[in-house]
C-alpha cells in the first residue's frame, strides 16, 4: 500500500538529511506508529506519501503508484484516497461542525443530497450528532479533533496519516481519540500515525516504527514506545523493547503478517458502540487507558533542532460510500496557514512529474491502483483533466488537494489564497 525504497530526503541548505536512506513498506489494513524525538523525521515521512514534498532519491510507492508518475494535476485525486489529521484539528473556524465537514465534499462537487446523508452519518461515528450546528470554538480540544478526523474520513479514505493528532489532548481524552482512530481501521483505512506518546503507543501494541536522526532503527509488530537507542522496560509490563535490525539501506522492512491485537481503547464516553464504523469487529471492551509514564525516546544523533512541519495545509477527508477511493482536503482559512513550506523541491517535482506524465499515456494512474474492500463498492466519478499548466494563483480548494487546477470552480465561495511561494 505504502513503499518507500532508500528514501533519503535532504532540505535545502542543511547538512544532514531529513530521512537516510530508509526502506519500508506499509501493507494494507495496518495501523502504524511513527515514533521517534522531535526532528526525526516523521513528519516528513508523512509529507513524502502525502506527495507534498519529493525524496532526494529513492521511489515512493502508494496505492500502486510510483508518486514521480502522478503529475501535478493529478494530485489533487491521489489525495482524495487519503485522510490528514493535524495535532492543532485546523478547522474552519467561522463554519459550523456539519459544514467543515460538509466542506471537503461539496469542493470535490459532492452533490447535496450526498452530503446531508454522509456528513450526518460520520458525525453520527464520532459522536458529534448532538453538536453539528456548533462553531470550533464551541467544542472541547477532543470534540474539535473529532470534527477533523469526521472531515477526513467523511470520504472513506484507503489511508489515513495522523500527525500528533492527540499532542493537544488530555490522556483521557486522548483515549477516545484512539478509540475512534481503532475502529477506522477496523474498517480497512490504513492508518499511520505520528506521536510522542509513549502511554498510547504501549497501550495500542500495534506495528512501530523508530526513527532517530532520519534512520529507522526500529520496525516492531505490535511493539511500544521505549525507544530501541535504549532499550527500556515498559512500565508495568516488565516486557522489554526488542528492537528488531534497523532496516536503514538493507532493504525494505516488511510487516510481518500477524492480526492485529484487540482493541485497547474503550470508545470515547459519549460515542455509543452501536455508532461506530459500520464494519465486522469486536466490540471494544477494554477498560479506559491507563496513562503510563513516558519514556523518552534517547536520540544519540546530532539531530538538528526541530522544526514543527506542520504539514502544509492539505486535510484530506475522503470519499462516501458509493464513491471510489477519495480523500478532501480541508484546513485553516488563514492563508498563512495554507502555506505549505516550500522549498522549490516541490515545484521542480511537479514540473518533472508532469513531463513524465505528458510523455505517458494519458491515463488516471491513481485509478489503476488497487482498491480495497471499501472503495471495490464505489464507483469513481468522471474526472474532468485539465490540459494546462498549474496556475500561479491556486484557490484554496486546490491547495487542500480538493480539486485539480484550473478545474471548474464550485458553489462554496472559498477565496483565492494567492501563489504558494
Ligand atoms: N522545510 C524544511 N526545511 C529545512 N529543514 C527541514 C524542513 N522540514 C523539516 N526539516 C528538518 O528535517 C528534519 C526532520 O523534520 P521532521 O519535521 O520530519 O521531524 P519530526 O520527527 O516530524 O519532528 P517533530 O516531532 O518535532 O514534528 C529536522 O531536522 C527538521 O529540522
Amino acid at each position: 500500500m505504502i513503499r518507500f525504497d532508500t528514501i533519503t530526503k535532504k532540505y535545502p541548505g542543511t547538512n544532514r538529511p531529513a530521512l537516510d536512506a530508509i526502506s519500508v513498506e506499509v501493507l494494507r489494513g495496518e495501523f502504524v506508529f511513527l515514533v521517534g524525538a522531535s526532528g526525526s523525521g516523521k513528519s516528513t515521512c508523512l509529507r513524502l506519501v502525502l506527495k507534498e514534498d519529493r525524496p532526494t532519491s529513492g521511489s515512493i510507492h502508494v496505492l500502486g503508484q510510483d508518486l514521480r508518475s502522478i503529475s501535478n494535476r493529478k494530485v489533487p485525486y491521489f489525495r482524495r484516497n487519503m485522510g490528514v489529521v493535524f495535532q492543532d484539528f485546523r478547522l474552519l473556524p467561522n463554519k459550523s461542525v456539519f459544514d467543515n465537514v460538509a466542506f471537503s465534499l461539496q469542493v470535490i462537487g459532492k452533490s447535496r443530497g450526498f452530503i446531508q446523508e454522509a456528513v450526518p452519518d460520520t458525525l453520527e461515528m464520532v459522536g458529534l450528532a448532538e453538536k453539528a450546528q456548533r462553531l470550533p470554538h464551541e467544542l472541547s480540544g477532543g470534540e474539535q479533533q473529532r470534527v477533523a478526523i469526521a472531515r477526513a474520513i467523511v470520504n472513506k479514505p484507503q489511508i489515513l496519516l495522523a500527525d500528533e493528532p492527540t499532542g493537544n489532548l488530555d490522556p483521557t481524552t486522548s483515549a477516545g481519540i484512539m478509540a475512534l482512530l481503532e475502529r477506522i481501521n477496523a474498517g480497512g483505512t490504513t492508518v499511520i500515525m505520528a506521536t510522542h506518546e509513549a502511554g498510547i503507543v504501549d497501550q495500542m501494541q500495534r506495528r512501530v516504527i523508530e526513527l532517530v536522526g532520519g534512520r529507522i532503527v526500529r520496525d516492531e509488530r505490535q511493539g511500544g514506545y521505549a525507544t530501541a537507542a535504549i532499550p527500556t522496560t515498559t512500565a508495568g509490563t516488565g516486557r522489554r523493547s526488542a528492537p528488531s535490525a534497523p532496516s536503514g539501506t538493507s532493504g525494505i522492512a516488511r510487516p510481518a503478517a500477524a492480526p492485529a491485537p484487540a482493541s485497547a481503547f474503550a470508545p470515547a464516553a459519549d460515542v455509543p458502540a452501536s455508532e461506530v464504523l459500520p464494519v465486522e469487529h469486536p466490540p471494544l471492551t477494554f477498560p479506559a487507558v491507563p496513562v503510563r509514564a513516558s519514556v523518552p525516546v534517547a536520540v544519540p544523533v546530532e539531530a538538528p533542532a526541530a522544526v514543527p512541519v506542520a504539514v502544509p495545509v492539505e486535510e484530506p477527508t475522503a470519499v462516501p460510500v458509493e464513491e471510489p477511493a477519495a480523500a478532501s482536503f480541508s484546513a485553516a482559512e488563514s492563508p498563512a496557514e495554507l502555506l505549505p513550506r516550500d522549498d522549490g523541491s516541490l515545484r521542480e517535482a511537479n514540473a518533472e512529474a508532469d513531463a513524465q506524465a505528458e510523455a505517458e499515456a494519458e491515463t488516471d494512474a491513481v485509478d489503476g491502483a488497487p482498491t480495497t474492500d471499501l472503495s471495490r463498492a464505489m464507483t469513481r466519478p468522471a474526472l474532468p483533466i485539465t490540459h494546462h499548466d498549474v496556475p500561479e494563483q491556486l484557490t484554496l480548494a486546490e491547495k487542500l488537494g480538493l480539486r485539480a487546477p484550473g478545474e471548474k470552480p464550485d458553489q462554496t465561495g472559498e477565496q483565492n489564497v494567492g501563489p504558494t511561494r
